[in-house]
């Protein structure tokens, strides 16, 4: 802990540290999306998360199926492609979304396979 003022939680789009990313993940109602390939999903994931590959031909499709008034935590391997997909959402009108700072390997919470 390197003290200062604790990072505010808002689906604002931007990236945030895993600890807040937790926080949106406990957060009621947040649909955790990963965006990383299928391959990687099953490879290990968050708990309760959805696949949605943002370098799938189906990406856009399936950003036009959420709710655009929900908040949506997003995460990728790194950090790279979830920045991506937050921008791809928001031009689909779904702009309340968080991003993961280092992707899943910045996760130090319970991975699953299932
Ligand atoms: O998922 S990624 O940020 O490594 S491209």
């Amino acid at each position: 802990c390197s003290g200062g003022e604790p990072e505010a939680l808002a689906f604002d789009g931007a990236h945030v540290s895993a600890e807040t990313f937790a926080e949106a993940v406990a957060t009621e109602g947040v649909v955790v999306i990963d965006v990383r390939t299928p391959a990687e999903f099953a490879e290990g994931h968050l708990p309760g998360a959805v696949n949605i590959d943002v370098s799938g031909a189906t990406f856009d499709a399936e950003v036009a199926e959420l709710d655009p008034e929900g908040e949506y935590a997003v995460y990728c391997r790194s950090g790279n492609r979830s920045q991506v997909a937050i921008e791809e959402m928001a031009a689909d009108g779904v702009e309340q979304t968080v991003g993961l700072t280092g992707g899943i390997g910045a996760w130090a919470g319970e991975v699953v396979t299932d």
